[in-house]
């Protein structure tokens, strides 16, 4: 059984709207009160240019607006100074993207390590050791160049090192997107265990319907607005 070790959310007043060329406003997100749970895995849908992207930003704290009050595990993240921010975020948060954002030259094992080089001067063994066991879970050679694997293997890669650090929250914007049918519905099946192991809350991003309906709850964007269909 999993120890539920994922962040609530509780967010009020998200507001945002962009101009036109033509001038007129056109309101983006218009949401009032959104609440998560911890360990829930939340599918976010809608059409291109709905907002789903500003709206994982704003939920992290990237992107801020006035009036918006976001609390994750009762914490605002508007009380916190923009280095306490980061800090935040560097603990507890994990992020996977479409491009997957590795380094072609680097070994998988160092991509998944890269960020803990620039932290410190010597990766702790531990820390070495929990990258190499998350790439065996996930099944990718460690010590190859990552620009001779397959894409399915660089998206694992990813995966890896966005749970590196065990974060509470997982935040993957269209993560399979650029993956074909067969090695997107894998791929989007380690992401979800891997969080069901840790209990991590996860927000991910799809377009694909049938991928969001395995998920805990699916959230459809739509003219500013959200809801459960
Ligand atoms: N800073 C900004 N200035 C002007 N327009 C913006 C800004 N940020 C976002 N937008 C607009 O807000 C809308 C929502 O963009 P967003 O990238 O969040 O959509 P999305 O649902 O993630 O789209 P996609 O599925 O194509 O990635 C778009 O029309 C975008 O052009």
């Amino acid at each position: 059984m999993a120890i539920l070790s994922g962040a609530s959310l509780r967010a009020k007043s998200i507001h945002f709207s962009v101009k036109a060329n033509s001038g007129v406003e056109r309101s983006v997100l218009a949401i009032e009160n959104l609440a998560f749970c911890a360990g829930e895995q939340i599918a976010l849908c809608g059409p291109s240019g709905s907002g789903k992207t500003t709206l994982l930003n704003v939920l992290l704290g990237l992107k801020l607006l006035p009036g918006a009050d976001i609390s994750w595990d009762n914490i605002k993240l508007s009380s916190l100074s923009p280095s306490q921010q980061d800090r935040w975020r560097r603990e507890h948060v994990g992020i996977v993207f479409q491009q997957f954002h590795l380094h072609p030259k680097l070994s998988p094992i160092d991509n998944v390590l890269l960020s803990e080089h620039f932290g410190a001067f010597r990766v702790s063994p531990g820390i070495r050791l929990r990258a190499q066991s998350l790439l065996d879970q996930l099944n990718v050679p460690a010590r190859r160049n990552t620009e001779q694997l397959s894409r399915g293997e660089m998206q694992r890669v990813a995966l890896a090192r966005a749970f590196l650090r065990r974060p509470r929250i997982l935040i993957a914007d269209e993560p399979t997107a650029s993956l074909d049918v067969a090695t997107a519905k894998t791929s989007f099946a380690m992401l979800s265990e891997l969080c069901r192991e840790a209990g991590t809350t996860a927000i991910i991003t799809t377009h694909d319907q049938n991928l969001a309906a395995t998920l805990d709850r699916r959230l459809d964007l739509k003219e500013g607005l959200l809801c459960e269909p």
